[in-house]
């Protein structure tokens, strides 16, 4: 089976969430002690949770935080206030625990997963999952970022590591990344997918000042007049305006979906993979779960597209994968509440008065 027919074949297994288990996770939370409702969108979160695992009390014992790591050709247009080099730095920090996102996953009970989809540099660890498509990403400014089948199979090492952690027991992921240079791409492909204009989805990534914010909608502009990339067809955009880490994003949220596995999804660069991952079978956005509101530029514009509200605002704009790690707390928090609580009836709690 070649690439495009294992994408096909996984889009076509992503089906509905279970309405019998959400029917009985919603039944169960009007009979826990609390007023209706009062819990709010941790309710909501326990139904989905409950559609998505298809029994009405999931619980999520293994957990998982994805780092997908690539680097960005487009860096050489002074798109990004640190150095490419940084990448594979920073994985390193990553597989040694030192890095964010291992402190946060420790404390949520989350084992991280690097893996190299396109670090142009040689990363060598034995915890790093090897995968690298190709040594970065072309200049998208001169051309395409990389070729239809690069992005086909950077989708498919998505795919891959989501039926890794399923082998492993894991239930409920946590998506993020790590790419120098990656935010300009997400605006690239937020802009071309949510058909809006480039100045609202750029930002000063890392930390640009207003010099090279102007550099960077420059670029998105060229890479996107360049490329023509076809808003219709999201493997084109991945391909002509993405990165390598990006695309498998969306193939790890793809790949999870098929399995039941809930993604909880993170800041800018994650959520335009989930947006292209959407674009490419709808049917996944009911395993997405948001978690922060970033602070990138675009972030907000992007989870408008998905039709996603994210509960946590803590003016991050880390990556790695440190908001969705935080965002693991609240499905934890959901699942344990709807599993655990008592009933009106088991703690003889006298119920509402008639109106
Ligand atoms: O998740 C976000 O919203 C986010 C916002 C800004 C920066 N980042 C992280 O910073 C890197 C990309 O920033 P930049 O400026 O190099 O494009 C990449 O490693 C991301 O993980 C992440
Ligand atoms: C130090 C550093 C850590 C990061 N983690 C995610 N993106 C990053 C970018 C930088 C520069």
């Amino acid at each position: 089976m070649n690439v495009e027919e294992q994408l096909a074949r996984v889009i076509a297994n992503i089906g509905p969430l279970h309405e019998d288990a959400m029917m009985q996770a919603a039944d169960r939370l009007d009979r826990l002690t609390k007023p209706q409702g009062s819990l709010g969108r941790l309710e909501q979160l326990a139904v989905q949770l409950a559609g998505i695992r298809g029994e009405p009390l999931p619980r999520f014992p293994r957990k998982a935080a994805v780092v997908m790591a690539g680097d960005h050709g487009v860096c050489e247009e002074g798109v990004s206030a640190y150095p490419a080099e940084v990448t594979p730095q920073m994985v390193l920090n990553m597989l040694s625990g030192g890095a964010a996102i291992n402190v946060l996953a420790r404390q949520a009970g989350a084992d991280v997963f690097c893996v190299d989809v396109g670090i142009s540099g040689d990363v060598r660890h034995p915890d790093l999952i090897e995968r690298k498509v190709r040594r970065g990403t072309a200049n998208m400014c001169a051309g395409p970022a990389m070729t239809r089948e690069e992005a086909l199979r950077s989708l498919a090492v998505g795919m891959e590591v989501a039926g890794l952690l399923a082998g492993r027991g894991v239930t409920l992921v946590a998506a993020g990344e790590m790419g120098i240079g990656n935010t300009t791409p997400s605006a690239a492909i937020a802009a071309v997918l949510a058909g809006v204009p480039v100045e609202t989805v750029v930002g000063r990534g890392t930390g640009l000042d207003d010099e090279g914010l102007a550099v960077k909608r420059e670029a998105v502009r060229r890479a996107i007049a360049v490329n023509r990339p076809d808003s219709d067809d999201p493997v084109d955009v991945l391909a002509k305006v993405g990165g390598l880490e990006i695309a498998a994003l969306a193939g790890l949220m793809l790949g999870a979906a098929t399995r039941r596995i809930p993604v909880v999804i993170d800041g800018f660069i994650s959520s335009a993979a989930a947006l292209a991952a959407v674009r490419l079978c709808p049917a996944v956005l009911s395993y997405l779960i948001a978690s922060h509101l970033s602070e990138e530029r675009g972030h907000a514009v992007v989870l408008d597209a998905l039709g996603l509200a994210p509960p946590i605002r803590l003016d991050m704009r880390l990556g790695e994968g440190s908001g969705a790690v935080l965002g693991l707390h609240l499905v934890e928090a959901a699942s344990r509440l709807i599993g655990e609580m008592a009933t009106f009836d088991s703690a003889g709690v006298s119920r509402r008065r008639e109106d």
